[in-house]
C-alpha cells in the first residue's frame, strides 16, 4: 500500500486543537467531579483500541473492542448523565447573562447592585464572627425548583437579619441550606446532592461537600461559614474558594471573578 504523504492543513490543526480542548475539559469536569479514575481507565482503553485495531490490525480482537466501544458509549452516557448535563450547562450559561445572578435578574447587564448584595455578605460576615454554620445557595441559570421542594418555602426579601435568624442555632430552619433567587429568599433547610469527590480535604465535612454537589450539578453558586472555624468559602463550578475575606465574598458574589 503506497504511504500517503498527508501535509497538515489549518482545518487538521483546528481539528487536533478542538479534540485537545475536548479532552481538557472532560478531564477537569471528570476531576471536579471525582472520577478522574474512570477518565484514566477510559484512556488507556481507548489507546489499546487504537493500538490493536489501527496499528497491529489485528482483526478478531479488533472487532470485539469495536463492538465494546459501540455498547460503552451508551453506558457512558448513563453512567456520566450528571457530568454531561452539567458540561452542556456549562457551555449554555456562558452565553446567557454574562455571569449575573439570576436573583439579580431585572437589572440590566453589568449593573449589579452593591445592596443586593451587601445583605449576605454582612449576614456571613457576622455569623463567621459568632461561628455560626451557614449554606447559602444563589440561583443562576439552573432552576432549582427540585432543591426547593426539599425545604420550606419563605419567598421573602433577602434580608441581613432574616439570613442570621434563619441560620440561628436553635431555629428550627439552620438546618440544611437557604436558597436565593430573583433577590428574594426562595427557601431555607434544604437538602442539597452531596459531591463524592474524593479530593475534598479531610476537614471539610457535609456542609461543604453539598456545596460542592451543588456547584458541580448546577451553576448556582454556594456561600458556606463553617460554624468549627467560623472561614467563609464559595463552592462554584465545582470549585472551592476557601477561606475568603469580606472583599473576596464581596467580589465573587458580584462575579467579577468571571
Ligand atoms: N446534603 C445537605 N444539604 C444541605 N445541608 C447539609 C447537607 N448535609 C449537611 N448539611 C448541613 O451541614 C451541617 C453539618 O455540617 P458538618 O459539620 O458535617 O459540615 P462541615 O463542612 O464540617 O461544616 P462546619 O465547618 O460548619 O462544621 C448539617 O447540620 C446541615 O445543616
Amino acid at each position: 500500500m503506497p504511504f500517503d504523504i498527508h501535509i497538515l492543513s489549518l482545518k487538521d490543526i483546528l481539528d487536533i486543537l478542538l479534540v485537545a480542548f475536548l479532552l481538557y475539559k472532560t478531564y477537569k469536569l471528570m476531576k471536579s467531579s471525582g472520577s478522574i479514575n474512570i477518565f484514566i481507565g477510559i484512556l488507556v482503553f481507548i489507546v489499546i483500541w487504537v493500538i490493536v485495531s489501527q496499528v497491529l490490525q489485528m482483526r478478531l480482537l479488533g472487532s470485539i473492542f469495536d463492538k465494546l466501544v459501540s455498547v460503552g458509549v451508551i453506558a457512558l452516557i448513563v453512567l456520566f448523565q450528571d457530568e454531561i448535563r452539567h458540561f452542556l450547562l456549562s457551555l449554555g450559561s456562558r452565553h446567557r447573562s454574562n455571569g449575573l445572578f439570576r436573583f439579580l435578574k431585572g437589572n440590566k447587564k453589568g449593573e449589579t447592585q452593591k445592596e443586593d448584595i451587601m445583605p449576605i455578605v454582612m449576614a456571613c460576615l457576622n455569623m463567621s464572627k459568632g461561628k455560626v454554620g451557614a449554606l447559602i445557595v444563589i440561583e443562576k441559570d439552573f432552576p432549582l425548583d427540585d432543591i426547593v421542594r426539599t425545604g420550606d418555602v419563605i419567598d421573602a426579601n433577602v434580608n441581613q437579619r432574616l439570613i442570621e435568624n434563619i441560620f440561628f442555632k436553635n431555629s428550627p430552619l439552620h438546618d440544611g441550606a437557604m436558597i436565593i433567587s430573583h433577590k428574594r429568599i426562595k427557601a431555607a433547610g434544604c437538602i442539597l446532592p452531596v459531591s463524592h469527590n474524593l479530593d475534598i480535604p479531610k476537614e471539610l465535612g457535609l456542609r461543604h461537600r453539598a456545596a460542592l454537589g451543588v456547584s458541580q450539578e448546577t451553576d448556582a453558586m454556594a456561600v458556606i461559614v463553617s460554624e468549627e472555624t467560623g472561614g467563609i468559602s464559595i463552592a462554584y463550578k465545582g470549585q472551592f474558594h476557601l477561606k475568603l475575606s469580606a472583599e473576596e465574598l464581596e467580589r465573587m458574589l458580584t462575579n467579577k471573578t468571571e
